[in-house]
């Protein structure tokens, strides 16, 4: 299927009514006595080339969520369409005209150390989700090395470990190797939280240049506000399951209409000082 000619005006995610369910058993092998629902009948869409933020408190369903849209957690009930098409099962589209989900959606996720192989070399880690795809390892290897410097990392990368790097050279890492199937959504899932200051503002940083650059469509979930404001074009606030508000990211962190957002964004910590 050609991906490079999507309609613009087709949302990249359009979610409905998307519902994930985890069964409850009373021990390992014991039979499922009732359901957790997750994520309770949600339904957004993403826009092309936006930044939508999903927020909320720990435990709400952000995470669940994000990883129900790429088959990291099933789907109980609800639909999801990328650029249009239908997924099911790990593909999107119908009949023979269907791509991998994952070709179109990558993840990135908090912990940069433990998403990288220990055992595996940089030239490695990029590239073999493409060579498995049946990119030529020279051209895979070209791939990579464009990708290391656009994620400002140097060349001599290739060679080593991921225990050579620091945090924040790590999560470059994780975006590039991200971005070697050339996907057209990215999924971040709390990418700063285990960074400092200054390396987090270099990562947002980032991802917004590529936005631009590449016209990727970013799910992004923080706990952290001025980054959510700062990065943003929308906001989806999401409390025990259920998404309570959705629009501009200004209108919603500003003008909150729901009483949860509300007292979301009254609890941001601010330091009292005698
Ligand atoms: N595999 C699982 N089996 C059972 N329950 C789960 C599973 N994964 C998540 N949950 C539960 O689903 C709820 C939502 O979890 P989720 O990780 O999506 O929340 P979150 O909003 O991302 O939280 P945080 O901000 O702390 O990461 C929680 O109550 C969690 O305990």
């Amino acid at each position: 299927m050609n991906t490079e000619n999507f309609d613009k005006a087709v949302p990249a995610i359009e979610v409905n009514g998307l519902t994930v369910k985890f069964p409850i058993r009373g021990g390992v092998f014991s039979k499922v006595k009732d359901y957790f629902t997750a994520v309770d009948n949600v339904s957004f869409t993403l826009p092309q080339g936006k930044i939508l933020s999903i927020v909320g408190e720990s435990g709400c369903g952000k995470s669940t969520l994000v990883k129900s849209l790429v088959g990291l957690v099933p789907v109980s009930s609800g639909k999801v369409n990328l650029f249009g098409l239908p997924v099911n099962g790990g593909k999107a589209g119908t009949g023979k005209d269907v791509v991998r989900v994952s070709d179109l959606v990558q993840m990135i996720f908090q912990d940069p150390f433990s998403s990288l192989n220990p055992r595996q070399t940089v030239t490695e880690i990029l590239t073999a989700p493409v060579i498995a795809r049946g990119v030529p390892y020279d051209e895979a290897c070209a791939r990579a090395v464009e990708l290391l410097k656009r994620v400002s990392l140097p060349a001599g990368a290739m060679d080593k470990f991921p225990h050579e790097f620091s945090g924040g050279q790590r999560q470059r890492l994780c975006i590039a190797r991200s971005l070697m199937v050339r996907p057209k959504v990215l999924l971040c899932d709390e990418v700063t939280s285990a960074l400092d200051v200054s390396v987090q503002a270099q990562i947002l940083h980032l991802l917004d240049d590529l936005r631009n650059e590449l016209g990727l469509s970013i799910l992004f979930i923080s706990h952290d506000m001025q980054v959510v404001h700062a990065l943003s074009d929308e906001v989806l606030v999401m409390y025990f399951g259920h998404a309570v508000e959705h629009g501009p990211a200004d209108v919603v962190l500003t003008n909150p209409q729901n009483d949860y957002t509300k007292k979301l964004l009254a609890s941001v910590p601010t330091i009292r000082r005698e």
